[in-house]
């Protein structure tokens, strides 16, 4: 297994790009550690697969460099990588067994016969193949495939890195959960590096021990799943991680905080000391709906609003408010009381987020960068 670096990486399709618009990866570096369970989350056309594709020698980058284990890889092959990757639709060979599938990449590898057994009996039966292992992969069902796909790139534990391109998409709903927690058993055991991409937060956080989220051909934050929800570096992440998002307001910087429609929240004076130095004209708080405070009282910090809607979801409420002209969600118990149209809401200080130019600026008053 190998540590994967990629130093101001940057990927445009076109021969001659006009600007960053043009650009699929705009420039970034990153660091895969040797060893590590991760997942590459974002929606749809942000670049994953374009990512994936440039680590596993696919496709060359059109700038920086690819490096394994400090050594840059940009001109070999994927073969001479040593990557294994799986994609969205199963690569089997119809007329093989599964067997043979699953030992063709050792045979490749001059593994001995015996070994050989052993290796595909064992990823068989983690991945509960044997009762198919002497069929011929022709006749097995689109799930079945696909675990024999994944299998091909399990059974070598020799591999720089295991990528996955949303291996589990043909994959049947309840299966999908087995076979994630499969993934990790198989993770744990052999401590292979694995990316595995996805735009799906519950398979990111189920899967991996830290996440990269990507956003427009960047990672804008690179952390535990804890980490995302707790402390989002962008309001991307705060908005597509959790559900619902974050609440994200427009303002305007006062003499000692911010203002929105008329209510003025008081910041610190490091946060303010990075507002005046910024000079941003784009400026917003976020609070997540879990952190949002709602009481029947008013007190200093809280600000009367409008409930105007309560979705009971079973274990937890998520009430919608009107504060000024903003729209905002709170989650709440089951058992907490929401009954009136009216209540007061406050921001807990530690978990009300200050955003300047998209990027979190943290306590200190520095603004974050992705790792
Ligand atoms: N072969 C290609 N030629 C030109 N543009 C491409 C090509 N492949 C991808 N793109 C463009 O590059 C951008 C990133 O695409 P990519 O497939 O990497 O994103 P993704 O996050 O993997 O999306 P998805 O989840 O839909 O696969 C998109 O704007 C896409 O249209």
């Amino acid at each position: 297994m190998a540590e994967i670096q990629l130093n101001s990486l940057a990927h445009s399709y076109s021969r001659h790009p006009a600007g960053s618009e043009d650009y699929a990866i705009r420039r970034m570096s990153h660091t895969w550690h040797k060893g590590g369970a991760y997942a590459l989350l974002g929606p749809s056309g942000c670049g994953k697969s374009t990512m994936l594709n440039i680590i596993s020698g696919l496709l060359e980058p059109s700038e920086g460099d690819v490096l394994f284990d400090n050594v840059k890889v940009n001109e070999l092959s994927p073969k001479d990588r040593n990557i294994a990757q799986v994609f969205q639709f199963p690569v089997v060979y119809d007329s093989m067994t599964v067997y043979d599938n699953l030992a063709f990449p050792l045979k490749n590898a001059d593994m001995p016969k015996a070994k050989i057994k052993a290796k595909v009996e064992e990823i068989a039966a983690i991945l509960e193949l044997e009762a198919v292992l002497h069929k011929k992969a022709k006749g097995l069902t689109a799930d079945e495939k696909q675990k024999v796909s994944m299998g091909r790139g399990l059974v070598r534990d020799d591999v720089s890195a295991i990528l996955f391109d949303e291996p589990l998409t043909v994959i049947d709903p309840q299966l999908k959960w087995r076979l994630r927690r499969k993934l990790k058993q198989i993770h744990e055991q052999f401590n292979i590096t694995m990316v595995y991409v996805t735009h799906d937060q519950l398979e990111a956080s189920t899967f991996a021990d830290k996440i990269a989220v990507m956003y427009d051909g960047q990672i804008v934050q690179f952390g535990t799943p804890r980490e995302l929800f707790e402390s989002p570096n962008h309001t991307f992440v705060g908005f597509f991680i959790g559900s619902p998002g974050m609440n994200l307001i427009e303002v305007e910087p006062t003499e000692g905080g911010v203002r929105f429609d008329g209510i003025d929240v008081p910041l610190s004076e490091h946060l303010m000391e990075a507002i005046r130095a910024d000079q941003s004209g784009n400026i917003k708080l976020g609070i997540r709906p879990e952190f949002v405070h709602l009481t029947g009282h008013a007190a200093d910090d809280t600000y009367p609003c409008e409930v105007r809607d309560i979705e009971d979801l079973g274990t937890y409420k998520i009430v919608t408010l009107q504060l000024g002209g903003q729209t905002l969600k709170a989650r709440v118990d089951e058992d907490q009381e929401v009954t009136s149209e009216s209540v007061h809401v406050g921001f807990p200080r530690q978990w009300l987020k200050l955003y300047v130019d998209e990027f979190l600026v943290d306590e200190r008053g520095a603004k974050e960068q992705a790792e």
